[in-house]
């Protein structure tokens, strides 16, 4: 009894504390007991919400689950915002739940695991003919329990909030606050597939290091540093082409987050546009009209981006063709050539041929939860950022880049200079030589080596912020 007594005395001790915690949180106001109410009824909302879930219990050290149990359904509880729960049950799982699902019974999608889960719901948004109803109607919130959290920690900095010790308690917050930002993503094609991209394309030693050091996972995050090292003793660099499309647009002030709420609308459409021009952005239509005999089809919104879609769905078997098996792909129609197709040096294209030890595009400022790729990304800037690192750099020039990329370093020191670039384009192609093997990654994820292109969707979809 006595026993009960003190186990009850102390999960009401652990919720009050945890009560404070978030009350602190919460714009650093200090204030009674009743606050983190008082902050979840004024986000309440007067027109119904309800939350799809998908949660990756196998994500970094197993503790989705508990991470949501614990921090973040009781934020939910208090804003009174329902939310249907489904854990994953094997890889692909979200995405076939996506795929299949009726989603407007939703009014958000929340994922929490790493990265990687967050890919399998994109994916499997874009494997539905609805894919733009979708993207335009559903934002996609973010909490971090994987082992790769790039998108959650790119977000808490474009935002400017904390992030660590614990990431869980802001990333609730930001899917009770309701507040969306559009976001930019990348259209990968490889010779067997189409993806959409949010965080990364690499070819060469960052994704050699992700890829061959999973079998170190029981090392933790150690396994990184500790693969390095043993691709620094054994470095190779891979011979190829590397095509780019440079971004001509100025960047915008990487301060200025477009945020609107996500109760949606016809309005809400209107609403991004006219941010993005007030802030001397092109509209997308534009952008596109300089690259492409299709501009007419599109405008700054996802629903007409389809159209495009449908037109080169006839012109372009986007899955190669192989048949009823595999879902189809579909999203908005390429800008750029096809994969198949050569390209030249143009005006607009550019080549650098010869031998890498990395090209890795990323369009996000962080890649993970400490890799500070782009320190000027922004969620919706139009940009991919493409890093490359050419060979000859000697070992200890390597170990030095590599030890910035937790700060950015590599992007600003001027050791670096002539030795790594950095540099915004919109759309880029990879031609790997023939005859040579290793590891491409999408998100993280391994795809076949081999030619990979990947082209920049300005504010294609929508995620919770801050
Ligand atoms: N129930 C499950 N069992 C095993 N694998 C799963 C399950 N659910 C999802 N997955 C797979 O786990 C992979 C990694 O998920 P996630 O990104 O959430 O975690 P992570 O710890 O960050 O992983 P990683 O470090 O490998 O990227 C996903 O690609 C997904 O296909």
């Amino acid at each position: 009894m006595i026993k009960i007594m003190i186990f009850l005395l102390f999960n009401k001790l652990v919720a009050y504390l945890w009560r404070t915690i978030i009350k602190k949180l919460i714009k650093g106001e200090s204030v009674s007991t009743g606050n983190i109410a008082e902050f979840a009824t004024s986000h309440r909302h007067k027109e119904t919400r309800k939350l799809l879930v998908l949660c990756n219990p196998k994500s970094g050290a197993g503790r989705a689950k508990d991470i949501f149990r614990d921090k973040v359904i009781p934020v939910l509880e208090e804003a009174e915002i329902p939310f249907d729960l489904h854990l994953t049950k094997h890889a692909n799982y979200a995405r076939e739940f996506v795929r299949t699902s009726n989603l407007f019974q939703w009014t958000g999608i929340i994922t929490v695991g790493g990265d990687g889960i967050l890919y399998e719901v994109l994916n499997g948004l874009f494997e539905r003919s609805d894919w733009s109803e979708v993207v335009r109607t559903l934002p996609l919130g973010i909490v971090p329990g994987g082992s790769g959290n790039g998108l959650a920690r790119s977000i808490a900095h474009y935002y400017g909030e904390p992030y660590l010790p614990s990431p869980t308690l802001p990333a609730a917050l930001c899917i009770v606050r309701n507040h969306c930002a559009p976001m930019d993503l990348v259209r990968i094609e490889t010779t067997s597939q189409i993806i959409f991209s949010f965080l990364s394309v690499g070819w060469g030693l960052l994704s050699d290091i992700d890829i061959e050091s999973e079998k170190l996972r029981i090392l933790g995050g150690q396994r990184f540093t500790l693969w390095s090292i043993a691709r620094l003793i054994g470095l190779r660099s891979y011979g190829g082409k590397l095509w780019y499309l440079p971004a001509d647009q100025p960047a915008r002030d990487p301060k200025e987050n477009v945020t609107y709420s996500c109760n949606i609308g016809s309005n809400t459409d209107l609403a991004i546009d006219s941010n993005l021009e007030a802030k001397g952005r092109p509209r997308v239509d534009s952008w596109y009209s300089a690259n492409s005999k299709r501009s007419a089809y599109f405008s700054a919104t996802a629903s007409s981006y389809q159209s495009a879609a449908e037109e080169a769905a006839d012109s372009r078997e986007t899955n190669g063709g192989d048949g009823a098996e595999k879902p189809r792909t579909y999203g908005p129609a390429s800008q750029i050539p096809a994969l198949t197709a050569s390209l030249s040096d143009s005006d607009e294209w550019r080549c650098l041929a010869g031998r890498f030890v990395l090209v890795h595009a990323g369009y996000q400022s962080h890649l993970g939860g400490d890799f500070l790729f782009a320190p000027d990304a922004t969620l919706n800037d139009g940009r991919i950022w493409l890093l490359v690192v050419r060979a000859g750099a000697s070992r200890a020039q390597l170990l030095q880049f590599l030890l910035g990329l937790s700060s950015g370093a590599h992007a600003t020191t001027k050791t670096f200079e002539g030795l790594v670039q950095l540099m915004p384009v919109r759309a880029f192609r990879i031609e790997p030589d023939a005859g040579e093997d290793g590891c491409m990654t999408v998100d993280g994820e391994l795809v076949d080596y081999g030619p990979i292109q990947g082209e920049v969707f300005p504010s294609l979809c929508r995620v919770m912020v801050p």
